[in-house]
Formats: C-alpha cells, structure tokens, sequence
C-alpha cells in the first residue's frame, strides 16, 4: 500500500473558514443585505458612514475575500448590487480615512479581482470627492471629514492614522489611472507629520491641520497614530519611493530608542511626550498587535517575533485579547473585543515572512476562540467584556471582519489557489491590491 500523502492537518480548518464565512454572508443577505452593516442578533442591518443611508459597506469589505474563496455566485451578486446601487455623490459628511481604507480599497481589490471598469470608475470618483480634504488644507494633512457631494470639509484636528493611512489606496488608484494627483496627495500628507517631528525624532498623535500645531504630543503606536507607521513602510515596498523609506526607517529608529520596553522578557511599547521623551503611559491596545508583521516585513523579525510572542501571551491569560491593557500587568484597561483581526493579521504575516508553523498554530488557536465565544446564529459578532463568564456579547458583524479576519485565517489555512504566497500585498483593511491570480 503506498503511504497516503501526510494530510495538511490545516486544509479542514480553510475549509470551515469558508463554511464559517457562507453562513454569516447568508445571513447578511437574508436580513442586512445593501446595508453598511450586519447586526446578527437582532437579525438586521445598520448605516456606519451616513445614518440612514448605505455606502453597501459589507459588501465592498468581502469583495476580495469571496474571490479568493472562490464564492463566485456571491462576489458576482456583491458586484451586481455594487453596481446597481452604490451612490458615492451623496450630500452627506464622511470620514476620510475611513472611507479611503474600507470603500477605496475595497472597490480597488475587488476590481482587480474582478477586473470589472465599473469598480475601478466607482474608485476613482469616490477618491475625487474625498480629495477636497487633502487639496483644501493648507499642511496637506487632510481634514478628517468632506462632504460627497458638496466638497466641503470639516475637522480641523486630526489623527496619525487618519491623516497617513491612504498612500496604498491613492497611490494604487494613480498606478491604475495614470493620474499622479492621489499619489500626490497622499505623500503629501505623510510629509505634514514627518516634517514636524521633534528632536527626538518622535510623532505625536494630532495635528491641526490648518496650522500644522500638535494638538496631542504623546508619542505612541496606539490607535489613533497605529497605521501612520505602517503605510511608510508599504508606501515604500509599492511604489519605491526612498523618501518613504528614509522616513519609516528614521522613525522607526526613534521608536525603539525612546518606547521600545522591554521587561519580564517581553517587548511592548509605551506612551512617551515626544519632545523630552518623558513616560507618558504604558497601555498597549490589542489594535497594534499589527506591528509585530510589520516589524517582520521589514527588516526587524527577531523584534516582530518577540512583539507577536508579547500578544500570545496576554490570550494564554485571557480568553480574547482586550482592546487596551497595561502591559505590565497584563490587566485588561478595556474589556471590549470587537472581533479585532491584528493579532491574526501579525500571525499571517509572520508566517509568510518566517515560515514557521508555529504562526498557523497560534492562528488556530485564535480561530478557536472566535469560534468558541463570537459565534452567533447568523454569523459571528463581538464582544463587549472579555472578563465575565459567560462573555456578554454585544450585536454586530464589523465591516473589517469579511475583509480582514476570515481573508487571513483561510490564506493561513488553505493553500489558496488565488494568492501568490511569494508576492503580494494587503492594506492595513485587508485589501489584496498586489498577489490576486
Ligand atoms: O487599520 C484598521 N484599524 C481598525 C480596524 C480593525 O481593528 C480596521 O478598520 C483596520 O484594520
Ligand atoms: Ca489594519
């Protein structure tokens, strides 16, 4: 008898991920389906950009992910719908940065999925309503909300990750169109933040967009700064632009000299003034738990490695990882886990970066509590308290989640056939805008 091929002992989980996903996109469609979201247990949908209106959020976000799973009757319905439907002229105010990572990003990967003109014209006109922010501020850090159809804008302070998260958006919508102005903008406002470093080499959190003041000093990698450090790095690995490069690295240099601690054999990363260096804190949110994949993709995978050990042992302590804890103590600072995807998106990463096993098992482990404490009757939602037993659950799918957690445990999961391994790239939503077959 010829010894049967060892069996992934990882292919019946990627199949159950996609079981898993089919089960709550039924569900979406059956009670919430055009709506910016789904609430699973009161079995409705709900608006998150315009209340009392719909950007068809939910389905933008699973777009790519359904290609990849190869749900080819349910990506065409999501185009269809897409297309039927999705008004992107609306008099009505929106978030920039939200609107850049989960609508932009995800008409751009599911039209490169696809290959269909109509996302790619939906992209592109969405991405001119939003640039009045960028073009209308005198730092070009953009302002945090602009009005569809009207081009006015509003919120003068704004954020790290609101105002740098969107080189990767932008600057694939200039590759694909041929026109420089999103690219242009979109370094643009990085170069607002990193200009105003301090001596230190240190960002703060919020700027005034009008005058280029810090409005918050605290040098931090939580949210709300998080994601600012990650698109230099990608911005870099997309488009080689050095200067993107010079300033990741010169940052990132700053970082481990003055929030780099490392205790109790762990790593993690304080709260600092940026202009003395003076602690400031020592909360770590679940949410920068992406940097451990960044850190490995480049070039500082031992740090990665020990950073993703970091946050392996806060699940060993509790069951989900809380949205904020004190990482000396590991105590939960906020109880919520609002089916976050950053210690699974660093597991990806790491895997891909490290090869080592070590990522999928952890990675199981994580879907197995997903499984075990967020799964509901029509899908999965989040939780408001990790601390009591049971765990008191709140009512909602997050858009992120059909973008980002279900995409990354079936490509750790399953050998995707639509996925290049050895070359690729996801936006911080998750997003496949480089590796789609
Ligand atoms: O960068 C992000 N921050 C918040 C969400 C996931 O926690 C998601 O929108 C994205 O990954
Ligand atoms: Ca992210």
């Amino acid at each position: 008898r010829t010894r049967a091929a060892t069996p992934d002992p990882y292919a019946a989980l990627g199949a159950e991920v996609v079981n898993e996903f089919s089960t709550a996109w039924s569900a979406y469609r059956r009670h919430a389906w055009g709506r910016d979201e789904l609430r699973p247990l009161a079995a409705t949908g709900s608006d998150f950009f315009i209340q009392g209106s719909t950007l068809g959020l939910t389905i933008v976000e699973a777009l790519d992910t359904l290609y990849l799973m190869r749900l080819d009757a349910e990506l065409d319905s999501g185009v269809r719908w897409v297309k039927d439907n999705l008004d992107v002229a609306q008099d009505a105010r929106v978030q920039v940065f939200e609107t850049i990572i989960r609508l932009v990003g995800g008409l751009l990967s599911g039209h490169l999925a696809t290959k269909d003109a109509t996302l790619l014209a939906l992209a592109r006109e969405l991405a001119d309503r939003l640039l009045p922010a960028f073009t209308k501020s005198p730092t070009g850090a953009p302002y945090r909300y602009v009005n569809l159809a009207t081009g006015s804008v509003s919120g003068t302070e704004n954020y790290l990750a609101e105002i740098g998260t969107c080189i990767a958006e932008f600057g694939e919508l200039s590759r694909l169109t041929g026109d420089h102005k999103y690219y242009n903008a979109a370094k643009a406002a990085l170069r607002a933040v990193y200009d105003r470093r301090s001596a230190l080499d240190l960002v703060g959190t919020a700027l005034n967009v009008e005058t280029g003041a810090w409005t918050d000093t605290t040098a931090t990698l939580d949210p709300p700064v998080d994601s600012f450090f990650e698109y230099l790095w990608d911005g870099w690995t997309l488009f080689a632009d050095r200067d993107l490069r010079t300033w990741y690295t010169t940052l990132t240099t700053a970082v481990f000299q003055r929030l780099a601690d490392r205790r109790d054999g762990r790593l993690w990363f304080r709260q600092a003034h940026m202009a003395t260096g003076a602690d400031a804190g020592h909360t770590q949110s679940e949410l920068t738990a992406y940097y451990a994949g960044l850190l490995a993709q480049s070039g500082r995978t031992a740090d990665g490695e020990l950073y993703h050990d970091s946050w392996t042992d806060v699940l060993a302590v509790h069951r989900l990882p809380p949205e904020y804890i004190d990482y000396r103590t590991l105590a939960v600072v906020n109880h919520a886990y609002p089916l976050r995807p950053e210690y699974v998106d660093s597991c990806l990463f790491l895997w891909m970066a490290t090869g080592k096993d070590r990522y999928r098992s952890r990675a199981r482990t994580m879907w197995q509590r997903q499984r075990q404490y967020c799964k509901v009757a029509n899908g999965y939602t989040v939780v408001n308290d990790v601390t009591t037993s049971p765990m008191r659950l709140g009512d909602l799918t997050p858009g992120y989640w059909w973008s980002e957690n279900m995409k990354y445990y079936y490509l750790l999961f399953s050998n995707a056939p639509r996925f290049d391994y050895e070359s690729n790239y996801l936006s911080t939503e998750g997003n496949v805008l480089r590796g789609l077959r």
